[in-house]
């Protein structure tokens, strides 16, 4: 029996003894800068001549690691190493595969530290960012080990005198795994050990801006015991590796975290049924967000703006939940703008290396030119308040950038921006901040700042989001305590972290038997 789910402390860097610690962690990583990390196929290490180079975005001269490219080629071979995998490893016991979640658990708290380290380097996550992305790695490994082992008998049905039934489940097939950038340990972990403790088998494709930590991943998973060819570690190109592997008519399920754009083309391209399909393809896709924060006229208007600067540019604004929009009622409009504005230019940008850093870079030159138009747009669209000037002559910097007084028309209030950006608008009164915050696409997290009971309630009604939030920030769930995934065109809401997020990655069998 395992210990009730509880989830991973985060590390608190104001004792002297963790920093030490952490400091270390770093300068071990820095010692094995570069190396280079093959495709895992089976039993295969493969080394590809092709290589994405994975570069440090807070220094882009430093290599972080050089990983091997894989091709069409490469992808049928872990699709045949999958298959092959899947045949075993779909009946072995629940405990069985559940434990290797477990032992992977206790490798990776072992190596928090490590892990870290690396997201500092390879994504430019600050400490604490770094901290809590490996902590929910650690989460989802200890959670979905027990919900396995809780669905591991089905769900009970009722039976007719004579008859008796049985509702459980059995898993898919091959899936293949698709991750973002930006939380490239603990949504690339979720997503393959959701399926893998489920039995199935899966081709990992990371994303190609965070290849190195998946490896190293892949490796804590082999060496917690998990059987060659149930995870198959394959970066690669968008179209070659991503989109063909999609298209396969093995390819039994999709789970993808990233854009919507990119999500909805592969929901797209799975619908198609390919000559040799024996199946309807099942598609997980979690995808953007364009996430607000109310503020009410009768609020804590410090925790407001507190919770507006931490959901806005934690992490350079680079998480799928950031606030990107703040919708004050206008009766405390001013004051809360001024506040955010003056905590705002408090804050420190640069190499998040150095632990006292808030904010450190942007992940590359793509998204640093894209975010830089959406500030020049931002200043037709609005007051430029703080920020908006960016440096990439080392790493991909943005000054956090905030504007005032934008329509909730706007492109800046409609577009993901995916960076240190918010936009400002004013509401007349409560029910216009909802209408507000509901004008648009997405729907995945959003905020309410309020002391009023009845607006709480009413946003509890009507605000449209996946992950709705009452007197704090719009970033930051916990897995098992906030189950996490978004309405509309944030995506098919799967609830990461959540108790029937596994049901997704199975297919439920009645066996009714007649006496
Ligand atoms: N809803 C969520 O839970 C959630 C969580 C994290 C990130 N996100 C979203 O992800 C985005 C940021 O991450 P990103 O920049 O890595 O996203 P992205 O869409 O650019 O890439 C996501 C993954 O898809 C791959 N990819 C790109 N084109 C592809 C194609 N044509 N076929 C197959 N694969 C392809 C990428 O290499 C990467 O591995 C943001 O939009 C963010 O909101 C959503
Ligand atoms: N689960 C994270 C966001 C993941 C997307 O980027 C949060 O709740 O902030």
């Amino acid at each position: 029996m395992a210990v009730p789910y509880k989830h991973e402390p985060f590390t608190d860097f104001s004792v002297e003894q963790n920093r030490q610690v952490f400091q270390a962690a770093l300068t071990d990583v820095q010692s094995k800068l570069g190396q280079e990390y093959p495709l895992v196929i089976g039993t295969q290490r493969v080394t590809t001549e092709e290589k994405i180079i994975s570069r440090n975005p807070a220094n882009k001269a430093e290599i972080v690691g050089m990983v091997s490219k894989a091709t069409k080629q490469w992808a049928d071979k872990a699709m045949e190493a999958a298959l092959q995998a899947f045949e075993t490893w779909r009946n072995e016991p629940v405990e069985a595969r559940a434990h290797i979640l477990f032992r992977a658990a206790a490798i990776l708290r072992r190596r928090k530290h490590e892990f870290s380290a690396l997201l500092v380097k390879e994504v430019g996550k600050p400490w604490k960012e770094a901290d809590a992305d490996t902590a929910e790695a650690i989460d989802f490994l200890e959670y979905y080990a027990r919900q396995m082992m809780n669905l591991q008998r089905g769900i009970p049905v009722e039976s007719r005198p004579g008859e008796h039934n049985t509702f459980h489940y059995i898993p898919l097939g091959v899936g293949l795994i698709i991750s973002p950038f930006n939380f490239p340990l603990a949504i690339m972990a979720g997503t393959t050990v959701a399926a893998i403790v489920t039995g199935n088998t899966v081709i990992l494709r990371p994303s190609d801006r965070a290849p190195v930590v998946a490896a190293k991943f892949v490796e804590m998973m082999e060496e917690a015991g998990l059987p060659a060819g149930v995870l198959n570690y394959l970066p690669g190109g968008e179209a070659e590796v991503g989109e063909y592997l999609v298209e396969h008519p093995k390819m039994r399920f999709i789970s993808f975290t990233g854009s919507r754009a990119v999500g909805c083309r592969i929901y797209e391209r799975a619908a198609i049924v390919q000559p040799g399909q024996k199946w309807l393809k099942r598609v997980i896709a979690e995808m953007g967000g364009k996430d607000a924060i109310i503020v009410d006229r009768e609020a804590d208007l410090e925790l407001a703006a507190q919770s507006i600067v931490a959901s806005a540019f934690g992490f350079s604004g680079q998480k799928c939940s950031a606030c990107s929009r703040a919708i004050i009622v206008e009766d405390v409009y001013e004051q809360v703008l001024n506040r955010v504005v003056e905590l705002t230019k408090q804050l420190k940008v640069g190499n998040p290396e150095e632990q006292s850093i808030f904010m450190g870079p942007v992940i590359d030159q793509a998204s640093f030119d894209k975010i830089m138009g959406y500030i020049e747009i931002g200043k037709q669209e609005g007051r430029l308040m703080a920020g908006g000037e960016g440096d990439d002559s080392t790493g991909f910097f943005i000054q956090p950038t905030i504007f005032a007084d934008v329509h909730p028309s706007a492109r800046i209030m409609q577009e993901e921006i995916f960076g240190p950006v918010v936009a400002f608008t004013k509401a007349k009164d409560f029910d216009h901040a909802l209408e507000i915050a509901n004008h648009t696409e997405y729907g995945l997290t959003g905020a309410v700042i309020s002391r009023n009971r009845a607006h709480l309630e009413k946003a509890r009604e009507e605000f449209h989001v996946g992950n709705l939030y009452f007197n704090r920030g719009c970033t930051g769930a916990i897995v098992g305590y906030q189950p996490f995934g978004g309405f509309n065109m944030s995506g098919t809401d799967s609830k990461a972290g959540g108790p029937d997020y596994l049901i997704l990655h199975m297919q439920a069998k009645t066996v009714s038997e007649a006496f």
